[in-house]
């Protein structure tokens, strides 16, 4: 790959929010890209910023909810189909609080490991739905 292609790469971090043995999934809504589909809440990285402070910023700007890092996951590339890229960069979290008001999803749920392939995932998001569910708990 070169750096061309590796600058055109739109880099998103993204959180797997963990409490009592659930993750929290989120649901974009109609009106969002991917409509509907279920990911793990997060966004874009901004130039001066770290992957770790882009997380904290979007999950404060998304869920209203304050997260404590835990540990970075393997990230993961996905080609969409008019040849964007997007690297997904996984964290492990935990929420701070419970209390969580949305302001762009359209829902979220608290799942088990064990129900996290029933929903309907982002196509980028599946591989580390899998890697999670082979590694964690
Ligand atoms: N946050 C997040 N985004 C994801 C996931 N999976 C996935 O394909 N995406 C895509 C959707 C968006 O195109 C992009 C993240 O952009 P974003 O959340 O900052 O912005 P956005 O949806 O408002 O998109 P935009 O209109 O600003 O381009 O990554 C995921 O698990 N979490």
């Amino acid at each position: 790959m070169n750096l061309l292609s590796k600058l055109n790469i739109l880099k998103v971090s993204c959180a797997i929010i963990e409490m009592e043995g659930k993750i929290l999934c989120a649901q974009r809504s109609e009106i969002m890209k991917l409509p509907l589909k279920w990911e793990f809440p997060g966004g874009k990285k901004e130039k001066n910023e770290s992957y770790k402070e882009c997380l904290k910023r979007e999950i404060k700007e998304e869920l209203d909810l304050e997260i404590e890092i835990v540990e970075r996951l393997p990230s993961f590339t996905y080609r969409f189909l008019n040849k964007e890229r997007i690297k997904l960069i996984p964290f492990r979290c935990k929420a701070l609080s419970r209390d969580i008001n949305l302001t762009e999803h359209q829902e979220i749920k608290w799942l088990g490991k064990e129900q996290l392939k029933k929903l309907d995932w982002a196509e980028a998001d599946i591989p580390i739905v899998n890697y999670y569910i082979q590694n964690y708990k």
